[in-house]
């Protein structure tokens, strides 16, 4: 992309649309997957600092990411700054990662109970405190935070400033507050606000669908944005952003054919099932399979003979015949 790689939050990067941390999604496979689509940057989904200090095999197995993904970052969360240290130390043991983020934006009850996830932006000193002893394994440290409610005590600038002063590198704010969760819509000039305050500093997060909700959040000031939730409608939305924004993206990534879609579903699907297994790789197959095939013919009786398949091998299968298969008596049958 015209003007990168650039640095952003002590990392390189080729270009500012990120993958976003998606808890039971951006697992090594999906990571690596984005990643040769074009995203500039990848997160893994956010692990817990305790499971890690615990020892748990299941905590660990979601930093497994291998050889395709860099730069990967790892999130973490937890409730106090000495869990997530001890976190970070063991995760670091395992698998090196460009830049180590602290999760302050999880507003789903089973996480702010226990006093993590964007409960913490009601303790902003243990918030800086986490950013202090992150920066002691010399990697760049990250936060994601959410927008302030109107009645609270400080501002979103306010929390921020706090966290940069502890020492964070860079910090990504969710247009939302904690109490919207994912309802509603994010505010964009609530996340400029700070942009604008944090030159460089400050990534948007929030209701990026189109690729000009990308580019909003760039001129408004971000450094980068993530991709969430846009992924999981549309494959392809990051290769198709970049190319309107004037990078280099291969025309299989932008207009890729149904054949094409289909050898990377297979390609995914089968990595999936390699290394996270099958029940994992039928899960996440029967879920793209609505961000793909968008309007070809027999693209719906395909996702719904998906949605039937019962194991990977059997939607493998699916996948490997569906162009041969005539769907016209079943859409007959549906039409009637
Ligand atoms: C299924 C799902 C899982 C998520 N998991 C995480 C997570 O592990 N860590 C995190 O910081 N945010 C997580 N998020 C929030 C996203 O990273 C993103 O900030 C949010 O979805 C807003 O972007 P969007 O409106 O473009 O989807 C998750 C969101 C969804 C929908």
């Amino acid at each position: 992309m015209p003007g990168w790689p650039r640095t952003v939050g002590g990392v390189e990067v080729e270009n500012p649309l990120w993958l976003a941390p998606l808890a039971g999604i951006t697992f090594g496979s999906f990571r690596r997957f984005h990643r040769m689509l074009g995203a500039g940057l990848v997160h893994t989904e956010m692990v817990s600092a305790l499971g890690l200090k615990y020892k748990g095999r299941k905590t660990k197995e979601l930093l497994h990411g291998g050889e395709g993904e860099e730069p990967c970052v790892l999130q973490l969360f937890g409730a106090n700054a000495e869990d997530i240290a001890r976190g970070a130390e063991i995760a670091l043991e395992i698998k090196s990662f460009a830049a180590l983020e602290v999760n302050m934006a999880c507003p789903m009850p089973k996480v702010t109970k226990k006093g993590s996830g964007s409960k913490l932006m009601e303790n902003p000193q243990e918030a800086a405190e986490m950013m202090r002893l992150l920066k002691a394994f010399g990697l760049p440290v990250w936060a994601k935070v959410r927008i302030m409610p109107p009645n609270a005590a400080e501002r979103t600038a306010d929390f921020c400033e706090r966290l940069f002063s502890g020492g964070a590198d860079f910090i990504f704010v969710h247009g939302r507050t904690p109490a919207q969760r994912y309802e509603g819509t994010a505010s964009r000039e609530a996340v400029a606000e700070v942009a604008r305050l944090y030159p460089g500093r400050i990534g948007g997060s929030g209701d990026c669908y189109r690729p000009e909700d990308f580019s909003c959040y760039l001129e408004m000031g971000c450094a980068a944005v993530l991709a969430a939730r846009g992924v999981l409608r549309d494959a392809f939305l990051v290769p198709r952003t970049l190319k309107l924004m004037g990078a280099e993206v291969p025309e299989e990534f932008c207009d890729p054919s149904p054949e094409a879609q289909t050898k990377i579903l297979l390609e995914l699907g089968g990595s999936i099932y390699n290394t996270e297994g099958g029940p994992l790789a039928l899960t996440i197959a029967r879920r793209m399979l609505g961000a793909l095939f968008k309007g070809f013919a027999g693209a719906s009786q395909l996702r719904r003979a998906g949605a039937m398949t019962k194991s990977w091998p059997e939607m493998e299968e699916l996948l490997r015949n569906w162009r041969k298969i005539d769907f016209s008596e079943a859409a007959q049958n549906e039409d009637m």
